[in-house]
């Protein structure tokens, strides 16, 4: 699904800021990302969700080497991979269905199925009774619901989330989590970039850590038979 082999990454002429970073991550799995700031964790996802490509060494996505991908192919893997930030980069002056609604729209689904899709998605997140509220209305919390509902209504096969929980309280974060377990479940491979240790704790997920810029060894791993065996939290 993901594999990085030697991959180094700089910006610019800087110094390299992820170096002879190696691992795969096999389909329907669930990683956490953490690491103290600066170590990279940013920087690693952005090479997942295709906004950088590496200085050295080699990614290959979903079967593809990104190397040897044209420019011009890669707005196609990138429709496989929903993205969820910790600002939530919606658009306010459209509403929630609207914004959910954009990845759909783009990718030029009939808009009946649009209608149909949407308002299922909006009701899964819970956010039935937002639908035609605009973003700057939301809290916190159910503007990152939305983010999420825009980033899994194409059902990607790779969810990267780059400290979701950031800002969010304690009982909107477990709600959000869910629903990342929930789209791991239904067969998506996600990795959650994240601070928050006592949730990576109480979820029990494989962690992934950069320190520096290096990938340090991970403990422990899940197959993805067992991933769908795990409860949502201990
Ligand atoms: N666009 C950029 N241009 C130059 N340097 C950058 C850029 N983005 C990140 N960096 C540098 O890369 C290093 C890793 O940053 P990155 O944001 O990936 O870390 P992080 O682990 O996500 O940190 P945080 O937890 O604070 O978000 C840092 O030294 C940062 O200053």
């Amino acid at each position: 699904m993901v594999r990085f082999e030697n991959v180094g990454l700089r910006y610019g002429n800087g110094p390299e800021v992820l170096r002879d970073v190696s691992f795969h991550l096999q389909p329907g799995s669930f990683h956490f990302l953490v690491g103290p700031t600066g170590a990279g964790k940013s920087s690693l996802l952005k090479l997942l969700y295709l906004s950088e490509r590496p200085s050295r060494g080699m990614v290959t996505l979903f079967g593809q080497a990104l190397s040897k991908t044209p420019r011009s192919q890669l707005a196609e893997l990138r429709r496989k991979i929903g993205v969820v930030f910790q600002d939530f980069r919606l658009l306010d002056h459209m509403t929630v269905f609207d914004n959910v609604a954009l990845p759909l729209r783009i990718a030029g689904t009939p808009e009946k199925k649009v209608q149909e899709m949407v308002s299922d998605l909006v009701a899964w997140v819970g956010l039935e009774e937002k639908m035609h509220a605009l973003p700057p209305t939301l809290s916190g919390g159910q503007k990152q619901l939305v983010a999420i509902a825009r980033a899994v209504i194409t059902s990607p096969k790779l969810i990267v989330a780059d400290e979701p929980t950031g800002n969010i309280d304690r009982e909107m974060s477990y709600r959000i989590m869910r629903l990342f377990i929930e789209m791991n479940k239904l067969g998506s491979t996600v990795v959650v970039a994240t601070h928050d240790m006592y949730l990576v704790d109480r979820m029990k997920r494989p962690v992934m850590e950069l320190h520096e810029g290096k990938l340090l060894e991970a403990s422990w791993w899940l197959t993805p038979g067992e991933a769908q065996e795990m409860p949502d939290f201990a």
